[in-house]
């Protein structure tokens, strides 16, 4: 059996990010709003935009507190957000999602997501996808620190010093090796599937720009904030 050890450095770093993960949550009142009374599919597409809104909103709060981030060059920090927006808010929407919720509050979100007007070739990736995060009962650690993995991905388009991103992501991926092999003793390949989630998010990335397109045409509106981070015009 592999005695874990980690070094001060990486108990530090396991704090902070763990810290920021759990502080900066969407709030109650944006979640309670799509647990409320039937809406049409434009209100149900209306309030996942203000949830999407907020998820960016939290995103940009958290990745400000991963060690490191601040001191990479500024034009690389607004790339590494916009490269990694849809990836990070889909990983955090499922795993989100996959949390014990009072009874009947989860079917009520997917019936939601199921009538918001997203096209079933879309759905149908999405929610394999967030049964696949649910079936790994990810450790709220290891959820914190896949998430900064997929923030701080160095080959997003426009990234200029990429070893400065590889070497702030490696410190992260080596701990998240740890953190699976103590959480997950029996399963020695579970570090790789979490990994593999990461490929899977990139395939969610492309649908999801190619939505944005024919939601653009049916004329959705999106908030500022998203028409920014996700080049919508
Ligand atoms: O809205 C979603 N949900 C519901 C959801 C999201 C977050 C929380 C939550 N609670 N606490 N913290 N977060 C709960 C439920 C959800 C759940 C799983 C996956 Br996989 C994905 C999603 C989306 C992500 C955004 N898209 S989107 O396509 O970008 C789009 C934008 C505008 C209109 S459609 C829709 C699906």
């Amino acid at each position: 059996k592999e005695k874990i050890e980690f070094t001060t450095e990486q108990q530090a770093l396991m704090r902070v990010i763990t810290d920021a993960y759990n502080k900066h949550q969407i709030p109650q009142d944006v979640t309670k709003k799509l647990l409320q009374d039937q809406y049409s599919t434009e209100e149900n597409f209306l309030l996942l935009t203000e949830m999407a809104t907020s998820q960016v909103q939290v995103l940009v709060e958290f990745t400000k507190n991963i060690p490191g981030f601040l001191s990479l060059d500024r034009e690389d920090q607004i790339a590494l957000l916009k490269g990694s927006a849809v990836e990070a808010m889909f990983l955090r929407s499922a795993q989100a999602l996959n949390k014990k919720m009072p009874i009947g509050h989860t079917e009520v979100l997917e019936e939601r997501i199921h009538k918001s007007g997203i096209s079933e070739e879309f759905i149908k990736p999405m929610f394999n996808f967030y049964k696949s995060i649910g079936e790994l009962h990810m450790v709220l650690e290891e959820q914190a620190l896949l998430t900064t993995i997929t923030i701080l991905t160095p080959d997003r388009p426009y990234v200029k010093d990429q070893p400065a991103v590889e070497r702030l992501q490696e410190n992260v991926l080596d701990l998240l090796r740890k953190m699976c092999v103590l959480h997950h003793p029996q399963e020695p390949q579970y570090f790789a599937r979490l990994l593999g989630r990461l490929t899977e998010l990139r395939t969610l990335s492309h649908y999801h720009a190619e939505m944005l397109a024919s939601w653009k045409v049916n004329n959705h509106k999106f908030t500022p904030l998203l028409c920014e981070i996700w080049d919508v015009q």
